[in-house]
């Protein structure tokens, strides 16, 4: 089972390259908007929110342009999370050089589902190795109990995929933790194919909890997708204790095993449930209605939680509920990562409680 290292500065260490969404106000569409909420934002950084705020020392690896003030925004955000950082920062290099991500993305609303449209052109965080970190320093003698990974910052170029595979070998040789969520994208993975899934399996194989829906699985890493089955979602929580099965052979040293399960009723009203697999248990949250302003980041929301709950030495299926809870308080907020005040205010999502408290 999951081992935590004692005496670790950090309770998570998070590679990323962030970025920045643009949001239109109130649901609007983003091409008939013209005021926007601007965030700082990335898939692992997302997930390392839940602990951050909740008070786990957390550290985010990343890259920033110099003299940018998207960076220093995206500073401030980290530092307004309760996050260290540290990375390197690289020459803009003109007009057409290095930026952080743009990703536009509106809420949807009702009936209208949400628009995504990556703009990474530039990202700077592409250009993220190994040799910019001292990995010795930070996980020997400033050491980490957990790192998270995911299929976005392992995949985003070469570089990164090379820097996340040293990283996680680095984290592994001091006895720190792996998480990786595998968060398939076909645009990063055109062309890269066969060199990714050899990376992915390379990370998977030396991670402690795996988490992705049966396509990552299938897509990432070569695993037989379930038989045609059921349908609806308690087909898919069978198909995917029967793909999980099998996942389990091919990674024995893995610990845990997670996806979330999501019908979308309307854009505001979705049924959301989880999996979690440890050992021999299996602790299935059945999909119940959630309401939900922005969708983005619910997913990392349910990450974040079950780690926190993970960092916390939690009975995994307390984590997992806390996980599910954590996804579910995530999509109540414009930000793509969640901010719990408290714990409490996270078990009350889970008990289904939404009453005033004052
Ligand atoms: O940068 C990208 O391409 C991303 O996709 C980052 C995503 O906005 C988050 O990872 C949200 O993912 P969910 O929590 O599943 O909604």
């Amino acid at each position: 089972m999951i081992d935590l290292k004692k005496d670790a500065k950090y309770a998570l260490v998070i590679p990323t390259s962030m970025g920045t969404r643009l949001t239109p106000v109130n649901g609007q569409p983003f091409h008939c908007s013209d005021t926007f909420k601007m965030q700082a934002t990335s898939a692992e950084s997302n997930v390392g929110a839940v602990s951050s705020y909740l008070g786990l020392p957390v550290k985010v690896l990343t890259a920033f342009v110099k003299g940018s003030p998207v960076s220093r925004f995206i500073k401030d955000n980290l530092a307004s999370r309760h996050m260290d950082y540290e990375g390197p920062e690289f020459d803009a290099g003109g007009p057409w050089g290095l930026r952080h991500q743009i990703n536009l993305a509106d809420s949807g609303a009702g009936s209208r589902g949400p628009r995504v449209a990556n703009d990474r052109a530039g990202e700077v965080g592409r250009k993220l190795a190994a040799e910019h970190f001292d990995l010795d320093r930070i996980f020997g003698e400033e050491g980490a109990q957990f790192i998270h990974l995911s299929g976005l910052i392992a995949a985003l170029s070469p570089e990164t995929s090379q820097f996340c595979l040293e990283v996680a070998r680095k984290a592994k040789e001091h006895g720190t933790c792996i998480g990786f969520d595998l968060n398939h994208r076909a645009s990063l993975w055109e062309g890269r194919e066969e060199e990714l899934a050899k990376v992915f399996h390379e990370i998977a194989s030396l991670s402690d909890v795996l988490v992705g829906n049966e396509e990552d699985f299938q897509l990432c890493l070569g695993i037989e997708g379930p038989p045609p089955g059921g349908e609806g979602i308690a087909g898919k929580i069978d198909g995917f204790k029967e793909m999980i099965g099998r996942v389990k052979k091919e990674f024995p040293n893995t610990s845990v095993f997670a996806t979330t399960l999501r019908e979308v009723v309307s854009v505001n009203l979705h049924q959301w449930g989880a999996i979690v697999s440890a050992g021999d248990e299996w602790h299935v949250m059945e999909p119940r209605e959630i309401g939900v302003l922005d969708r983005i980041g619910g997913g990392d929301g349910f990450v974040g939680g079950l780690l926190y709950g993970i960092l916390r030495e939690w009975p995994m299926e307390k984590a997992a509920q806390f996980g599910w809870a954590s996804g579910a308080l995530a999509a109540t907020l414009l930000t793509d990562y969640g901010q719990p005040a408290d714990e409490e205010q996270v078990w009350s999502i889970w008990e289904g409680n939404a009453r005033v408290k004052r």
